[in-house]
């Protein structure tokens, strides 16, 4: 991991589950799971279908509850103002949601309600972010996924891999320290991948830490440093992951993974590698 925003040999807990467990509709889904990301640190969480990734991601932001362990956020116990501060992207909704609204209008909802706050220590808030600053925030934030260009389209008419992104942007648009995405990768196209490695390489360096959903490492192999693997509700690995390699590939994956997304072609094939 990138230690050069780490002031001390300890890197910043952002984020911390310890032995979670979750059970929904009676039945128990995850049995005692346990994550750390630092500052500056990416974690890919990774499994098969139905292995319990999305259930834990929830349970961290705090969309469904816990019957045992904790979750710590910021070094305290995750709270809602905590979890306020954080930017999740959820699996697979559309960035319109039914709406008609272009890209920048997406992005800047993403400020609702934010307060401002001095660097990224979150610890000092200022008044509500004024319009013209959310506006060119949202911009900044548009641009550092690549599409800064479709400020003004209507994100119904944009392509699955460039709505992803404008919900990207709407995460990063109140600059959090803590970056959650689920599945950030499903359905998006081979450029908008490379586009997302680079603003994820970018992050990095700025502090922020990443936990990242993932089936395959991809064109993000580069930034991983860490790769959790979920099976049936239990951590099976938590390590180094092999680099360029899928879930498959990664000790603790036994069983069949029924993956349905197309096969990604390698990004230096296409001549799209990042910087
Ligand atoms: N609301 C729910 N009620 C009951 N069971 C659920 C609910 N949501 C998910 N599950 C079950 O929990 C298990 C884990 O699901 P989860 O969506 O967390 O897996 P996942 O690893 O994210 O899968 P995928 O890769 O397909 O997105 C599955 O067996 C699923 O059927």
């Amino acid at each position: 991991m990138s230690d050069t925003h780490v002031a001390t040999d300890v890197p910043l807990s952002l984020v911390e589950a310890r032995d979670v467990r979750v059970s929904l509709q009676g039945t128990e889904i995850l049995h005692g799971v346990s994550l750390r990301a630092s500052a500056g640190e990416v974690v890919a969480l990774m499994g098969g279908n139905g292995s319990g990734k999305s259930t834990f991601i929830r349970a961290i932001v705090g969309a469904v509850p816990t019957t045992a362990g904790s979750i710590d956020m910021f070094g305290a116990p995750a709270s809602p103002p905590a979890r306020a501060r954080l930017g999740y992207v959820p699996q697979r909704i559309t960035a319109a949601g039914g709406v008609s609204a272009t890209a920048i209008e997406v992005v800047t909802s993403g400020l609702l309600g934010a307060r401002e706050r001095d660097g990224r220590s979150g610890s000092r808030l200022r008044g509500l972010v004024p319009p013209r600053d959310a506006r060119t925030r949202a911009r900044e934030a548009l641009a550092s996924v690549g599409i800064e260009d479709l400020a003004k389209r209507d994100v119904s008419r944009l392509s699955g891999g460039q709505q992803q992104r404008v919900l990207i942007a709407r995460a990063l648009v109140r600059q959090p320290r803590l970056l959650i995405l689920d599945e950030p990768m499903a359905g998006v196209d081979l450029q908008s991948q490379v586009a997302f490695a680079h603003t994820l390489g970018h992050l990095k360096q700025e502090g922020v830490g990443i936990v990242v959903v993932l089936h395959e490492l991809g064109a993000l192999a580069r930034h991983i440093d860490r790769a959790v693997v979920l099976e049936h509700g239990c951590v099976t690995y938590d390590g180094i992951p092999p680099k360029d390699l899928g879930v498959h590939a990664l000790p603790g994956h036994e069983h069949e993974h029924p993956h349905t997304d197309p096969p990604q072609r390698d990004a230096s094939s296409l001549g799209l590698e990042g910087p």
